[in-house]
């Protein structure tokens, strides 16, 4: 048990990026020290890791876990004066200044270490007696001679790259039982797909306090299992397939008499490989995780689902009251599907989490949508989801770049508009293109429609609730489906 005041955790928290709570009033139910990174000499500082318990006290209260790895250092350190969480006395190691472990070297070296020893532990596993397991897979010799850098990005996890050799993904907020990142990249990486970061290893811990009844936990004999952390190859060519959308598309508006065949930087050839890429990995998911056919009565219950999704929207965004006959109708005709096939699939694909390197694209973040409840994430879905995520990325990205350019040149904008739908159109239909390997069937235009108009419903809610001035986006795709 930490001896920490609970205070000290509330601050930091709301100075973090990855604090899901911001905003909503809380309080710091509870601290639970979970163990220590084995050190490996007298010089290294503790690294331990703290639970903090978040309880909300508004009217959704609820509460959430989130985990706090810290480097304990008797003397203060300067060189971490940004990640410094408090001081206070510890009962083993005394007065001890805390700093959050991600952004200190010495600590992630650490971390680094002790999954390398995992290695060339039984079965890929090192146990410490406060219930932290390294884990590790594959033969990846790590580089332990690299330096850690802690990525910067608007990331509701934080990760740290460790040179050019391997990156670790802390989970910030933590559910009991399987983390779908770590059980999907774990899958993929052994079926040697072509599309993902290898999987290196994970961290988990396992709690074996009876007296601790953690909801939903999966249950191994010994106690309720939490996944902490991941570790996989750094893929160190990569680009961001979302930075070369937008680059594409400030292509084109720059060569105002081109279209987008024409100019440089053309989407297309990129778009027809991410259709590849994702129909290869639904594949690689559909042979090594369960797959069913719902049946029309279940069919109907996700239509319902959207439904409720809609009713929940509209609480938050009144202004697509005007559409929900069009967007109900789209969901309503799921409900004449004979059956829906249904597999694993990623749960949040979007340009943002596809990168681009030498040797073709990968999907990253296996997660799936942040705001949902673990179970939820769990269920089989059908791949449309995925496909209807990323047509949404390719309207997201010329209008993005429309509204950027549109407070720089006030002249021009009715052939911007034109080049926006143009380069949409064209992306949206070379990755379908690729995906689908023809035609579509009736019944998957009815699923694929029912999914976009149902992610973009989502998308006005996020982007109220986070980036209100592009909540025209997701508005105009909503009206466009009310139109057509
Ligand atoms: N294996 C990798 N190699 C290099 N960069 C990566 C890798 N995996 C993810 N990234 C980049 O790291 C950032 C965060 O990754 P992501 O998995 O989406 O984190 P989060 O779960 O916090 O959203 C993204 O910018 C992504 O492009
Ligand atoms: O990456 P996350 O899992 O955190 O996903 C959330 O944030 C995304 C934005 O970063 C958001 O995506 C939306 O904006 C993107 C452009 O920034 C666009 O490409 C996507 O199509 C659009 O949905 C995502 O919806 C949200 O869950």
């Amino acid at each position: 048990m930490s001896e920490v005041e609970p205070e000290v955790f509330a601050r930091y928290l709301e100075r973090t990026r990855w604090f899901g709570g911001k905003g909503r009033p809380f309080r710091v139910a509870s601290v639970r020290r979970v163990g220590a990174v084995p050190a490996t000499t007298d010089g290294d500082p503790q690294v331990v890791i703290d639970l903090v318990e978040v309880a909300y006290d508004d009217a959704s209260g609820g509460s959430e876990v989130y985990q706090v790895p810290m480097a304990l250092y008797t003397d203060p350190e300067t060189r971490l004066d940004h990640a410094f969480i408090g001081w206070w006395e510890e009962p083993a190691y005394g007065w001890v200044h805390a700093y959050d472990a991600l952004h200190d070297r010495e600590a992630m070296a650490l971390w680094l270490r002790a999954f390398d020893r995992a290695a060339g532990s039984p079965g890929g596993n090192l146990n410490d007696d406060s219930g932290l397991r390294f884990h590790r897979i594959g033969d990846h010799a790590l580089d332990l001679e690299t330096h850690s850098t802690l990525f910067s990005g608007e990331q509701s996890n934080s990760s740290v790259a460790f040179g050019e050799d391997a990156l670790m993904k802390v989970f910030r907020k933590i559910t009991p039982g399987v983390n779908p990142d770590i059980s999907v990249h774990d899958v993929l990486t052994r079926a040697e797909s072509t599309h993902i970061a290898s999987l290196y290893g994970w961290l988990d811990w396992v709690d074996s306090d009876p007296a601790s009844s953690v909801e939903g936990g999966a249950e191994d004999g010994t106690g309720t299992t939490l996944q902490l952390a991941m570790l996989q190859e750094f893929l160190r060519t990569a680009s961001d397939g979302w930075d070369l959308a937008l680059a594409s598309v400030r292509n084109l508006f720059a060569e105002a008499d081109l279209h987008a065949h024409e100019a440089g930087g053309d989407f297309s050839g990129e778009a027809t490989r991410l259709g590849q890429a994702l129909r290869e990995v639904h594949g690689v998911l559909a042979e090594h995780f369960p797959v069913d056919r719902l049946a029309p009565a279940a069919v109907a219950e996700l239509a319902d689902a959207m439904d409720a999704r809609l009713d929940e929207a509209l609480q938050v965004v009144p202004e697509l009251a005007q559409h929900t006959d069009a967007l109900r109708a789209a969901y309503s005709r799921l409900r004449e599907l004979e059956g829906v096939d249904v597999q694993q699939i990623h749960g949040d694909l979007h340009l943002g989490q596809t990168l681009r390197t030498s040797l073709g694209w990968k999907i990253v973040d296996f997660e799936g949508e942040p705001a949902k409840p673990l179970a939820e994430r769990l269920l089989p879905d059908s791949p449309w989801r995925d496909v209807a995520g990323m047509l949404r990325s390719f309207d997201y990205a010329p209008h993005v770049v429309e509204r950027q350019f549109a407070e720089d040149h006030p002249d021009g904008g009715e052939q911007r508009a034109y080049r926006t739908e143009e380069w949409a159109h064209r992306n949206r239909n070379h990755f379908l293109t690729a995906y689908a390997g023809g035609e579509l069937s009736d019944a998957e235009r009815v699923l694929l429609d029912a999914y976009v108009a149902d992610k973009a419903v989502y998308e006005t809610v996020y982007e109220t609730r986070n980036r209100p001035a592009w909540v025209a986006i997701p508005l105009a795709a909503v009206a466009r489906i009310g139109a057509a």
